[in-house]
């Protein structure tokens, strides 16, 4: 990955930028990285800010752990099946300038379908998508494939890297005001609100091709920021310095991290317009925004099914959805806007390389 990012410097300097997104999906250890990622993202989980129902108020399984609980269907299987553990797919953001030498229009390139050429160097990737790739196009390539993982009840993960203004906030998010409906800019909505929006229809479409099944959904959601190497709430400023805890019942999990149960994608857009507010941002030299910190939505499904057709047979599914946008670093050192950017240049240095350790 350092000698993506040494090559992202080059490109800086000629306007053009490319962020790798990693889809990992189902269940990726460290054992089946991809050689160009770093590390598997972390796993929080925490409290809900609504106790669940009694039955439904149980430790949340690995993603090992629910797949035993329920085989997925063969067709949810099959697809599941299809996909590489760990997916890397490199997007370029657009020129904000045309060069004026017009010699680096081809500077990132396609050489194989599996493989760009960044200058005259050649990295494996699992997909691209150019300069006139859409956010729709983004959410073919790595959304729709993680929504087949977490309806299969596997835990699957969106991690977006890259340096600072490659567009790794723009492909995970959107622009805030194109999640509503009535916008004349929802072409740029991001992955994030398209998976949701894809993902309560396929819910409400499952619910009404099996009622046989009786299947009952139940999603919660998480949103925090590593911010000066603290966690903090993005659903509740008040809890700040949050303390990453390991328990025999939860795991692994951010302690007294908010929970928010959702039902519509309209719930999911107000927990992301509530978070993304918040998230630290600086602005550098250009007056442009950078984002500050590390940031990771976490969605929380569980399935019940009671089939009727076969006696009364019960099973259940939990997959856990993590999409964390990670803070970029700028390349150049003087870019700070003051003494408190060159301080938070650090620990998004030191984390960042914490990744790749
Ligand atoms: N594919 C794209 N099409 C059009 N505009 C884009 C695209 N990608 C990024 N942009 C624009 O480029 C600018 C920088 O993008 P963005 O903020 O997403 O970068 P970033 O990688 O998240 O930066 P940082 O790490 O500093 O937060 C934004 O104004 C964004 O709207």
């Amino acid at each position: 990955m350092e000698m993506l990012r040494r090559n992202l410097k080059r490109q800086t300097s000629r306007r053009r930028s490319l962020s790798p997104l990693s889809v990992a999906s189902p269940a990726a250890d460290q054992e089946n990285l991809h050689p160009n990622l770093a590390a598997a993202p972390p796993s929080p989980a925490g409290k809900p800010s609504t106790p669940p129902p009694p039955s439904l108020s149980k430790p949340v399984p690995s993603a090992a752990a629910a797949a035993a609980v329920a085989q997925p269907a063969p067709a949810e299987k099959r697809a599941v099946d299809d996909e590489p553990a760990v997916k890397v797919v490199v997007r370029v953001r657009p020129a904000v300038s045309l060069p004026v030498d017009g010699k680096d229009l081809f500077f990132v390139r396609k050489t194989s379908p599996d493989s760009i050429a960044v200058g005259d160097r050649a990295f494996a990737v699992d997909g691209f998508l150019d300069d006139r790739a859409s956010q729709e196009d983004a959410f073919h390539m790595v959304g729709v494939p993680m929504i087949h993982s977490a309806l299969a009840g596997f835990n699957t993960s969106l991690v977006c890297y890259g340096q600072s203004g490659t567009g790794k906030t723009y492909t995970m998010w959107g622009p805030l005001a194109a999640m509503f409906d009535n916008r004349s800019d929802r072409a740029d909505r991001g992955v994030v609100p398209r998976f949701f929006h894809s993902l309560f229809s396929q819910i409400q479409g499952n619910q009404e091709s099996s009622p046989e099944k009786h299947t009952s959904y139940q999603c919660r959601c998480s949103f925090l920021e590593v911010f000066n190497e603290q966690i903090n709430d993005l659903l509740d400023p008040s809890q700040r310095n949050l303390q990453i805890m390991e328990t025999t019942g939860n795991g692994v999990h951010v302690e007294n991290l908010t929970e928010e149960y959702v039902s519509t994608v309209e719930d999911v857009n107000q927990i992301l317009m509530k978070g993304l507010t918040k998230r630290k941002i600086g602005v550098d030299s250009m007056n442009l925004k950078n984002s500050r910190s590390h940031v990771i939505f976490t969605c929380v499904i569980e399935a019940w099914s009671k089939d009727l057709s076969s006696n009364g047979f019960s099973s259940s599914k939990t997959s856990k959805i993590t999409f964390v946008d990670l803070a970029g670093v700028d390349i150049d050192e003087s870019d700070g806007a003051g003494k408190n950017i060159t301080r938070e240049e650090r620990h998004v240095k030191k984390s960042l390389s914490s990744l790749g350790n």
